[in-house]
């Protein structure tokens, strides 16, 4: 199993063969594996908030969150944070972030597409291994910078799979497992430039719940239907 890690490449190449997991850790990636854990049936993450109010005239019941500058957008019945995402038995919900629905939606092209965070990194773990392709961890970095949570969370996964198989890591892959294996989610995350930002924007919660390594048992996978992608809690292998 070859593992790679890809910076904010401007088009996925290559992955129709591969497991491509999508992380952003703060916090979209994590909203997406509590809402689902929550009772969510579906998901659509879209780029534009013009795009999600379009949409939500389509599907009839459907919720719609997100953010800009991680401040729930007006209009939205729920924002970015993972701690609204409770209660929501068979619910649809529009998605629409500043950086993680859009890497979402670039690497449609893969021939798995996961979306990981460090709440669920042994329950992504599990279904990498099942699925047996190489995997490239997407960071969805924090417009198109660097995010040392992103980073670090693809390592948390991989420190998982390397507990169970020989696997090949590329030097960012190997890098990501070095800072994993030595920094505690919870440090990595207060400290990050993206954990500060919203420790000063009033979701130290968040920040502090995003760091929960495996509280989840939960895998959000993507398809396409009818052109359009989806996100669903995965059922094979579960
Ligand atoms: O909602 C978030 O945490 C971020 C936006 S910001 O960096 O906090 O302004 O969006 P995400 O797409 O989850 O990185
Ligand atoms: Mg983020």
């Amino acid at each position: 199993m070859k593992i790679d890690v890809l910076f904010y490449p401007e088009k996925l190449k290559n992955a129709e063969d591969k497991a491509v997991v999508v992380l952003d850790v703060l916090r979209a990636t994590t909203t997406i594996a509590t809402a689902l854990a929550a009772g969510a049936e579906k998901i659509y993450p879209v780029s534009s908030i013009k795009e999600a109010f379009l949409l939500k005239k389509k599907i009839s019941g459907a919720l719609l969150g997100g953010e800009r500058g991680g401040i729930k957008v007006p209009g939205f019945d729920l924002g970015n944070s993972p701690l609204e995402y409770q209660g929501l038995k068979g619910k649809t919900i529009i998605l629409s972030s500043t950086n993680g629905t859009k890497t979402l939606k670039k690497a449609v092209s893969a021939r798995a597409l996961i979306a990981g965070s460090i709440v669920n990194a042994k329950a992504v773990a599990d279904y990498l291994l099942k699925l047996n392709l190489d995997v490239v961890f997407m960071p969805s970095g924090t417009d198109s910078q660097f995010s040392l949570e992103d980073f670090a969370g693809a390592g948390y996964i991989i420190s998982l799979l390397a507990e169970q198989k020989k696997i090949e890591l590329s030097d960012q892959a190997y890098l990501s497992f070095e800072l994993a294996r030595n920094n505690p989610p919870e440090e990595i995350l207060t400290r990050s430039f993206h954990g500060q930002r919203l420790i000063n924007l009033g979701f130290a919660r968040d920040v502090e719940y995003c760091a929960k390594l495996n509280l989840l048992d939960v895998v959000p996978v993507g398809r396409l239907q009818e052109g359009r992608l989806v996100i669903e809690s995965s059922r094979l292998f579960r």
